[in-house]
């Protein structure tokens, strides 16, 4: 039992807020790490935007995963759902199930949170508290923040004619964990990656950036928004189900693959394999896709200069007649039926 609380001291309660720190950043009424529980203030004006994701080992990272990594990515995933819900990150909470008590496992798991924490927004973001136990590793974080009343971003609010962008390059990501896990897609082609490129792809995987700088500029600009977690097809595919039942007529996706964001190694990838797996449903991006109304694209396109943002132009919105699909994948402004059929899965499915 000792231990158990000597785990949370050591290593836990150093990424709370810095004591005194509750007056000077704003987030009076604040207690953290070490009551039954702790006590948060909205801020006057905001709604509190509350989100959870679970890292499962051997599920959502491969088990040879560093701890640093795996840290960086169980808080890096939660703020990009806030991010994409137009929220700045205010705290988050912790509930981490672990196989053995390693000091050196847990002193590098909570670098890697602490690195997350302070990689968004300027201000770090505070642990609040969390639970303990023994079992197979897996990590819950969840993550809150703060939104100006009515004005958090959905998925519901995309119409017809929007156009689509999103942040960054796609499918880096899953071709990181294609290197790393060359069984997981069923098929060994070995890749010919530079050392760079591997690095670079291996990084997408483990440390996702959460797109904090977005947050404001999407509440500004989008109709609605996602992060791509499971594929851009995949979570594209959840604006249009939600935001076609909430305005009562079917909508469908109309994405142009040459005008997808490629990384260099995914040019080559392409090139090499005409494989669109990776980048249309592998996965993991972390990248956010957003709709833009057209009367809003000048300025959006203005402001993401002034604020030096990536966007990158997709798409668009558009209504979906009888015989249509949900999504449609266009190239020299066609459909491309054989890359739309070599597509098994719009995305990662847990069943
Ligand atoms: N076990 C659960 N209990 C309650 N709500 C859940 C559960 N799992 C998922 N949700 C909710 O369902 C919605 C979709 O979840 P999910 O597919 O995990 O989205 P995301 O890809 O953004 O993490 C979210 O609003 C989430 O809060
Ligand atoms: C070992 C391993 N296998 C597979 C993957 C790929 N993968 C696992 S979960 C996932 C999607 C995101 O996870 P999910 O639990 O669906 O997160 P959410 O959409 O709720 O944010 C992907 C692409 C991985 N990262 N590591
Ligand atoms: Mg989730």
């Amino acid at each position: 039992m000792a231990r158990e609380f000597d785990l949370i001291n050591d290593f836990f309660a150093p990424l709370g807020a810095p004591s005194g720190s509750e007056l000077h950043n704003g987030r009076e009424g604040q207690i953290g790490i070490g009551d039954d529980g702790a006590v948060i203030s909205v801020p006057p004006g905001q709604q509190a935007v509350v989100v959870t994701d679970t890292l499962v080992a051997g599920v959502h990272f491969p088990l040879q995963t560093s701890p640093f990594d795996i840290g960086w990515k169980s808080l890096a995933v939660n703020l990009s759902d806030l991010a994409a819900m137009g929220a700045r990150p205010a705290f988050y909470s912790l509930a981490l199930t672990l196989p053995t008590y390693d000091a050196e496992w847990l002193s590098e798991f909570a670098k890697g949170l602490k690195a997350a924490s302070e990689s968004g927004c300027g201000e770090m973001v505070p642990l609040i508290g969390g639970d303990t136990t023994k079992g197979p590793l897996c990590i819950t974080v969840s993550a809150q923040g703060w939104v100006p009343n009515g004005q958090a971003i959905m998925r519901h609010s995309a119409r017809e004619g929007d156009r689509i962008f999103v942040t960054g390059t796609l499918g880096d990501a899953a071709l990181g964990l294609k290197l790393a896990m060359p069984e997981f897609w069923g098929d060994f082609t070995p890749l010919s990656f530079s050392d760079e490129d591997r690095a670079k792809l291996l990084e997408a995987l483990n440390r996702p950036k959460p797109q904090l700088a977005y947050s404001d500029f999407l509440r500004e600009y989008a109709s609605s928004a996602i992060d791509i977690s499971d594929g851009l097809l995949a979570d594209l595919g959840h604006i249009l189900e939600r935001s076609s039942m909430r305005f009562g007529y079917d909508l469908k996706g109309c994405i142009d693959l040459a005008a997808l964001p490629k990384s260099q190694a995914m040019q080559m990838y392409l090139q090499q394999t005409h494989d669109w797996r990776a980048i249309l449903s592998g996965g993991d991006d972390y990248q956010i896709c957003f709709t833009v109304s057209v009367d809003k694209l000048e300025s959006m396109r203005e402001a993401a200069r002034k604020y030096d943002l990536e966007v990158y132009e997709v798409g668009s919105i558009e209504l979906r007649m009888e015989g249509d699909g949900q999504l449609e994948l266009m190239k020299h402004g066609q459909i491309d039926f054989a890359v739309m059929q070599s597509l098994a899965m719009k995305g990662f499915q847990h069943f």
